[in-house]
């Protein structure tokens, strides 16, 4: 029987503190910036629909043809050329090859298990949502060191975030691609990627510097990209 998985409750300062967010600290600040569309985000109906196994078979093969062509958005590889530390450019390259062995794979199993042609891959059109993140993270690329870990650090919390929601409540899902997508994004691994990224965050971002508007643009462009999940024809 598929149970309910209870909505997240609305961010408090502190609520990460186990991750390295604590209260007051940049990324906490962070956190607390855009919490409407953070909770919008996390409980969207997509997600809740993932989690409670009652999503339409049609809106995850749409969802998962959109997040592969927004996986490739080349984040990783301009993190790894800018961090200031070697052992910072060896966890992001360690990380990379995680993604692939274990993202990658992912999308190309569910992609040939839902019968999705090269063709229809290829002639799909990106959502707004998606287009507009695309090019709003392109548009970061030269914008230095700090802004990247924000956007990096935003885009990787607020999906374990929303798994979170599941793993609290101790509910699995019973669809492969429903728990698969889970599994990536919540356990001790992603959670210590989080963490690292959050670490980053204290250290070289500031509040008032403009890592706190990407930060809080991210986030919106998180809710608008589950929410266009249901605009597609
Ligand atoms: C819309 C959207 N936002 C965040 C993620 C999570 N995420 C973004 S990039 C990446 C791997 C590193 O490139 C992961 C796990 C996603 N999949 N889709």
């Amino acid at each position: 029987m598929t149970k309910n998985v209870p909505l997240a409750k609305q961010p408090a300062s502190g609520d990460y503190a186990w991750l390295g967010a604590e209260a007051g600290s940049v990324a906490d600040h962070m956190y607390m910036l855009n919490t409407e569309d953070w909770v919008e985000a996390i409980n969207s109906r997509f997600v809740n629909e993932l989690l409670n196994d009652e999503l339409p078979e049609e809106v995850l093969k749409a969802y998962l043809i959109q997040d592969f062509k927004f996986y490739d958005n080349g984040m990783m590889g301009r993190l790894i050329k800018l961090a200031p530390r070697q052992e910072t450019k060896d966890m992001l390259s360690k990380q990379a090859q995680w993604f692939e062995d274990n993202e990658t794979t992912y999308f190309e199993h569910f992609i040939k298990a839902y019968n999705i042609s090269q063709q229809e891959y290829d002639e799909t059109e990106q959502t707004p949502a998606n287009k507009e993140y695309g090019e709003y993270l392109e548009s970061l690329a030269d914008k230095g060191w700090p802004v990247l870990v924000a956007a990096m650090c935003c885009m990787e919390w607020v999906y374990l975030a929303w798994a979170k929601r599941t793993v609290d409540a101790s509910v699995v899902q019973q669809i492969p691609a429903h728990k698969g997508w889970v599994d990536l994004h919540e356990g001790e691994l992603f959670r210590a990627w989080v963490g690292n990224l959050i670490a980053l965050v204290n250290e070289y971002c500031s509040v008032n510097g403009p890592e706190a508007e990407v930060f809080r643009t991210m986030v919106h462009l998180e809710r608008r990209f589950f929410e266009d999940s249901y605009q597609l024809d």
